[in-house]
């Protein structure tokens, strides 16, 4: 890279999506107006190389999808639609300025899929590995965001996709290399790994969908997520091993290492949540008519809050056990 100004010309879209925007990459901040009954919604997330990828995981266009898709999850989580994105990226002086290229368009594609605009950010060099941290912001009609709080006895659990399938396909990956080569199966969960999608669609439904309902979106693992929300709800979960949804192409491994995955893997970007059991079949039919999957996994009931896997007609407590930055999994 020869020079921050002209690598952040490079970066600076040539045309927006969103009307609201006043003034976006170029100032000392951005500038954005917004409508009254809306509420703006904001996160972050950072990707760190070595951490949460490799060179041998995920390709430099890969690398930005990821990194733009990790916060959009959040943005689903809340229920919100995504507007703006601003990046800051830390560049160790080996990174290329093609491969710098790619990473952008990485972002660039996902950003497209959701009109969302790149309004700024910030760049520095350093000694260092990689570090790429998006801040996502979007919006939700008043009232309407979807928080951890809302889980009440008697509800129901439910997820929105497959769980399990990005460990299964990152260890796949460290296993095989990047090039594999990886059978059809197996594409499928390396894919799933390296390129998540987010649950936007699926976020905008439950909470355009008056109901209660907790969200939280699924980054390090089912069974540290349904423990969030039974943390912020002070309620108890039970997730019913066999309603778990396992993608088809994890039948060849053991049970004890689907169950292992699903619970403990993350990284799926799946929605987790709870509903008043008397709405489900309304809320069933909305992602039934879009096309979309909602699998219910257990309910809530009265008791001591925490989760616990029902399987046999025996309840076994399901620690907060999944991807924790400072502890090693136990
Ligand atoms: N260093 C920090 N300073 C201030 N707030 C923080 C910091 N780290 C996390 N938070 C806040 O703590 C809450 C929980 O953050 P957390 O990162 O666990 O959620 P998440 O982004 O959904 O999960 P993940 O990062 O695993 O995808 C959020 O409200 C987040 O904004
Ligand atoms: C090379 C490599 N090693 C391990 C992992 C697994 N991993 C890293 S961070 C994370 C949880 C989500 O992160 P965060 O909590 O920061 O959002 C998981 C499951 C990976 N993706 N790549
Ligand atoms: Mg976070
Ligand atoms: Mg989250
Ligand atoms: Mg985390």
């Amino acid at each position: 890279m020869e020079d921050e100004f002209a690598f952040i010309s490079k970066i600076t879209p040539e045309e927006t999506y969103q009307k609201e925007l006043v003034r976006g990459i170029g100032d000392d901040a951005a500038v954005y107006s917004g409508a009254d009954h809306m509420e703006q919604v904001v996160c972050v997330d950072t990707m760190v190389e070595g951490v949460h990828f490799r060179r041998d995981t995920l390709s430099p266009y890969q690398i930005g999808k990821k990194g733009l898709a990790i916060n959009v999850s959040d943005l689903a989580a809340m229920g919100a639609i995504p507007t703006y994105y601003l990046v800051s990226i830390a560049i160790p002086s080996s990174w290329t300025e093609e491969e710098l290229t790619q990473l952008y368009q990485g972002m660039n594609d996902l950003a497209k899929t959701y009109q969302m605009d790149l309004v700024g950010g910030d760049t520095v060099s350093t000694n260092d590995v990689l570090v790429l941290t998006v801040t996502a912001i979007g919006k939700v009609e008043r009232g309407r965001a979807r928080y951890r709080d809302q889980a009440k006895p008697g509800d129901l659990i439910f997820l929105t996709g497959y769980a399990g399938t990005s460990a299964a396909g990152l260890d796949l990956l460290f296993e095989k290399g990047f090039t594999g080569p990886f059978s059809r199966e197996e594409q499928i969960l390396v894919k799933s790994h390296q390129e998540p999608t987010p649950h936007i669609a699926e976020g905008r439904i439950l909470s355009t969908l008056n109901k209660r309902i907790s969200l939280n979106d699924v980054s390090d693992g089912v069974a540290s997520e349904a423990n969030e929300i039974a943390e912020a709800s002070q309620a108890r979960l039970i997730i019913e091993r066999d309603k778990l949804p396992i993608h088809d192409v994890m039948y060849t491994y053991p049970p004890e290492k689907q169950l292992d995955y699903a619970l403990f893997g993350g990284e799926d970007f799946i929605l987790i949540g709870t509903l008043p059991k008397e709405d489900v079949k309304e809320v069933e039919a909305e992602f039934l008519s879009q096309g979309l999957m909602l699998q219910v996994i257990g309910f809530v009931e009265e008791g001591e809050p925490g989760v616990s896997l029902l399987e046999e007609n025996q309840r076994n407590k399901v620690e907060k056990n999944g991807y924790n930055h400072f502890k090693k999994r136990g």
